[in-house]
Parts: structure tokens; C-alpha cells; sequence
């Protein structure tokens, strides 16, 4: 049966952005996945514990631990099953198999979702390749598919995004936080309307448009949203024109005008 709704699709991954901030992750082994691994929980502000004895660890992990970027560094192997405990997540990324599928059940006891590098069923949740400008984060997973294929289509969808997306979204996001400040009730008639208007808003404009203003335009747009209207293009433009003029020293301004009559004068006279 054929109908306007969304086509299910089974078969696939959830795919949602986990906050991570502050929270503790225990990451076992220290070689190159685990450089990788690394890498992406700091970027999620997580506070990393790793277990890996310091004789087998990759230049990029040594590096972090050394640069202090690992909340704590166990300087062994995994050998028991405490080293889990108040985790909120756990990966493993060591050549062994059998301590991998040991740490995995160990962690499902204690029902921490957990990632087992190199074994795809004792994974409650894959990586995939991400492609990251500024707060945006675009992840390409293949569902354990075609890894490398993930790797691959980085850089098409990397050279496909609007340069100025990175700035565009911190504009939005500044916007969205003044509006709040004006307008803090959750949920009801203010939601409604502040996310009828938020939508407006970024629509009315381009992406450079977004990312070109300054938080004097950040401004003047709020104060549309009383009323529910959004100055048009042209209106900031005028007005980043006037303050232009405004930064500029009234000698230039002098020397400028003092031109212009000038010329329309020797015009006149030819
Ligand atoms: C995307 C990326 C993210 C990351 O790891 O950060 C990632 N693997 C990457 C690279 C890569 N991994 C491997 C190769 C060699 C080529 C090849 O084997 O095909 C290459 C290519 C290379 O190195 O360039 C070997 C490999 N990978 C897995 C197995 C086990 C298996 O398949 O059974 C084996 C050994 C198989 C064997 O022994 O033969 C499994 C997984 N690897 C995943 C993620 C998850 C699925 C992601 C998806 O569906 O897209 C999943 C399921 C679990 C997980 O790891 O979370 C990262 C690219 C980062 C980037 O550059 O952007
Ligand atoms: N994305 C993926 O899923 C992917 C990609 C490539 C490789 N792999 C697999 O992931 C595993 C790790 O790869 P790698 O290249 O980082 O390996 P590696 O050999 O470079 O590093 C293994 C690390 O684990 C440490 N280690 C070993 N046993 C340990 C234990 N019991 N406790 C704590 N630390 C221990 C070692 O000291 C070393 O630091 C391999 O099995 C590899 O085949 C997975």
C-alpha cells in the first residue's frame, strides 16, 4: 500500500548525538584505534579512563596522555572487573579477541553500552567516519558494511558543505540563545511561536548571509520577534552600510565628500 508516510527502512542504526560532557569512559588498549577513538570522545568533552600498559602505546596516545588530555591513565592491562565500574560507556581496541569478548560481557553485566573494535556483534553501537565544521558533525556510517567506504565518502560530502556552514550555525545558535533569554518559557504558546519564527528566520536567509552578521545584527533581528517579522536583507545591509560610514574618521568622510563635489563640479564645467 502506497501512502504519504516516511518508508521504513529496517535494518539500520539509530543514529543520534550521545552527550558525553564530563562523563566517564573507560577505553582499553592504546594503539592506533585507540589514537582514533580518542580523538572523538575528547571532542565530546568526555573524561577518558585508559587502561593500556605504556610499553605498547601508539606516539599519538602517549602524546595525549602526556599532554594531560586523558582524565586518568591506568598503566597496565585490563584485569578486572572493576576497572568498569561508574563507566558510561567502554571501548575495547586490543589485538585480543578472547579478553575482548570477556570485557564486552563484563560490561553487559553492568549494562554500560559498549563499542569492541575488530567485533562487530559484541558492538551496541558503531563509529563511523566524521566530517566536523565547527558545531556541525556529520557521521557516515555503512552499518558495518564498508568501512572504508565511510572513509571514502568523507571527502565528497566534505567538498559538497557551503564553506561559511561552520559560522552560519554559530550565528543560529547565538540567535537562539538571546531569543531565549527574552523569551525563557518551555514548551506552550512562546514555543509555538519562537520556533515558528526561528524557522523563518533561517530561511529568510542564505548560509553566508547567516554566517556575515555581526551581534549587532543578531540584534536588530530580535527585535522583530514581538511583532513576528524578520528585518529584510537589504534593511541590514543599509545598516551595516551606516555604521560603516559612522567607523569611518570624519577626515576620510571630508576627503570623500570633498571629492565627490569636486568631480561634479569639473563635470559640470567640461
Ligand atoms: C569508519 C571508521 C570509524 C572509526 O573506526 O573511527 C570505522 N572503521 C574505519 C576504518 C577501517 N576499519 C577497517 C578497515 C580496513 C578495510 C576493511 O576491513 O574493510 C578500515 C579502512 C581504513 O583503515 O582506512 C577494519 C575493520 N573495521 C571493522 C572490522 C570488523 C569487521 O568488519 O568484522 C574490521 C576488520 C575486518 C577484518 O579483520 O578483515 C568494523 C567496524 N569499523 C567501523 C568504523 C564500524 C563500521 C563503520 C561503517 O559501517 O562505516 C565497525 C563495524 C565497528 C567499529 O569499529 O565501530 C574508520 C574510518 C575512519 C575514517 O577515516 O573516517
Ligand atoms: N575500526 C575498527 O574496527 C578497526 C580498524 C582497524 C583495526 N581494528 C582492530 O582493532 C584492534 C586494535 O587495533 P590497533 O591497530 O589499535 O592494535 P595495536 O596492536 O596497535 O594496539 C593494541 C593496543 O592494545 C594494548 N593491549 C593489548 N592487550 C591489552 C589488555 N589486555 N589490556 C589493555 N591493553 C591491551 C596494547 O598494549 C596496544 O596498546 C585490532 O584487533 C585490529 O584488528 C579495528
Amino acid at each position: 500500500m502506497t501512502n504519504e508516510f516516511t518508508k521504513i527502512e529496517p535494518g539500520g542504526s539509530l543514529l543520534i548525538a550521545w552527550q558525553l560532557k564530563d562523563k566517564k569512559v573507560v577505553l582499553i588498549g592504546g594503539g592506533e584505534v585507540a589514537a582514533g577513538r580518542i580523538v572523538n570522545l575528547l571532542n565530546a568533552d568526555a573524561k577518558i579512563t585508559l587502561i593500556a600498559p605504556r610499553k605498547g602505546l601508539n606516539k599519538e596516545v602517549a602524546y595525549r596522555i602526556d599532554s594531560g588530555q586523558i582524565h586518568e591513565f591506568i598503566d597496565r592491562e585490563y584485569n578486572n572487573e572493576d576497572d568498569l565500574k561508574g563507566a558510561n560507556m567502554v571501548f575495547t581496541a586490543i589485538d585480543n579477541v578472547e579478553i575482548s569478548r570477556h570485557i564486552y560481557n563484563v560490561a553487559k553485566s553492568q549494562n554500560i553500552p559498549t563499542n569492541v573494535a575488530d567485533i562487530p556483534p559484541n558492538c551496541d553501537f558503531y563509529f563511523g567516519s566524521i566530517v566536523r565544521r565547527g558545531p556541525l558533525q556529520i557521521l557516515i556510517s555503512t552499518g558495518g558494511q564498508g568501512p572504508r567506504i565511510s572513509a571514502k565518502l568523507k571527502s565528497i560530502v566534505e567538498g559538497a558543505l557551503p564553506r561559511s556552514i561552520g559560522p552560519a550555525i554559530n550565528n543560529v545558535g547565538k540567535l537562539r540563545s538571546k531569543l531565549r533569554s527574552i523569551e525563557p518559557t518551555v514548551g506552550g504558546k512562546p514555543g509555538a511561536k519562537r520556533m515558528k519564527w526561528m524557522i523563518k528566520v533561517c530561511d529568510n536567509y542564505t548560509f553566508d548571509e547567516l554566517a556575515e552578521m555581526s551581534e549587532e545584527d543578531l540584534d536588530r533581528i530580535l527585535k522583530g520577534y514581538q511583532d513576528n517579522e524578520i528585518p529584510k536583507r537589504s534593511l541590514l545591509d543599509i545598516s551595516k552600510v551606516l555604521s560603516a560610514i559612522k567607523s569611518i574618521s570624519p577626515t576620510i568622510v571630508g576627503m570623500v565628500i570633498g571629492s565627490v563635489m569636486t568631480y561634479s563640479f569639473i563635470g559640470r564645467n567640461k
